[in-house]
């Protein structure tokens, strides 16, 4: 059983007809997009803003009507993928790149749904390394300053060249020896200047659906939002 597929098909027995949903990115949300796609086929009344082009594309393949994000004040729910979520619902997202457009989305989401398979939750955050975008001038600069908060940044890169985001920044794959204020430190990085935003999501999940290998779905409420 796919544990990802579980957990994004899931996600979708919360849309309901007329909503705007946020469409997420990534490999668990492929599964929510393939589902919604269908329901829209069978008659659903929904219109997505995709959170990237990656998104973008697949969403149109499917025939799900669009609206972009820019054009959008409110979301009824976003379904969203993350790389680690942990018992307070805090999450490091940007594995694919897309964390900038994403957190915008979750913003303004009224309800915003994690889909995860379970080897991603887990007791503390920075297992995974933490996506943090940044401008590409003086990118040497703004990793200086970051590793000043007890991290290595690396400079995320493809075949060679640095890896470019849907908004044309560059991201710092920062692995942290221990990430124990995720909160304080989601403040502290956006205030380096270079920076444009970090992966840390705190106070924005509502629910957090975990899919396991066996076949399981455990649903995780957020009372505290
Ligand atoms: O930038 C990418 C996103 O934050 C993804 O939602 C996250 O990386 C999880 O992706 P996946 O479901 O492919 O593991």
């Amino acid at each position: 059983m796919d544990s990802k597929r579980l957990a994004g098909e899931a996600a979708v027995n919360y849309v309901e007809d007329g909503m705007l949903l946020g469409l997420g990115t990534g490999s668990t949300v492929y599964w929510s997009l393939q589902k919604i796609g269908e329901l829209v086929q069978s008659g659903l009344r929904i219109r997505g803003a995709p959170t990237s082009a990656e998104t973008e594309k697949i969403a149109r393949q499917l025939g799900i009507p669009l609206i972009a994000l820019s054009e959008v004040s409110e979301l009824d729910l976003t379904i969203d993928g993350a790389d680690e979520v942990n018992p307070d619902f805090q999450l490091i997202k940007g594995g694919g790149g897309a964390l900038l457009r994403e957190k915008m989305a979750a913003s303004i989401s009224r309800r915003f749904i994690v889909v995860v398979d379970n080897s991603k939750y887990v007791p503390a955050l920075g297992q995974f390394p933490l996506p943090v975008e940044v401008v590409p001038f003086g990118w040497q600069i703004t990793r200086r300053q970051i590793s000043g908060f007890g991290c290595e940044p690396v400079l995320r890169q493809v075949h060679g060249s640095p890896f470019v985001t849907d908004n044309g920044n560059y991201i710092l794959d920062c692995q942290f020896a221990a990430l124990e204020a995720p909160e304080e430190l989601h403040r502290q990085l956006n205030l380096i200047p270079g920076v444009v935003e970090n992966g840390l999501f705190v106070n924005m999940a509502d629910m957090v659906i975990i899919g396991a290998s066996d076949g399981s779905i455990e649903t995780k409420v957020n009372t505290g939002v």
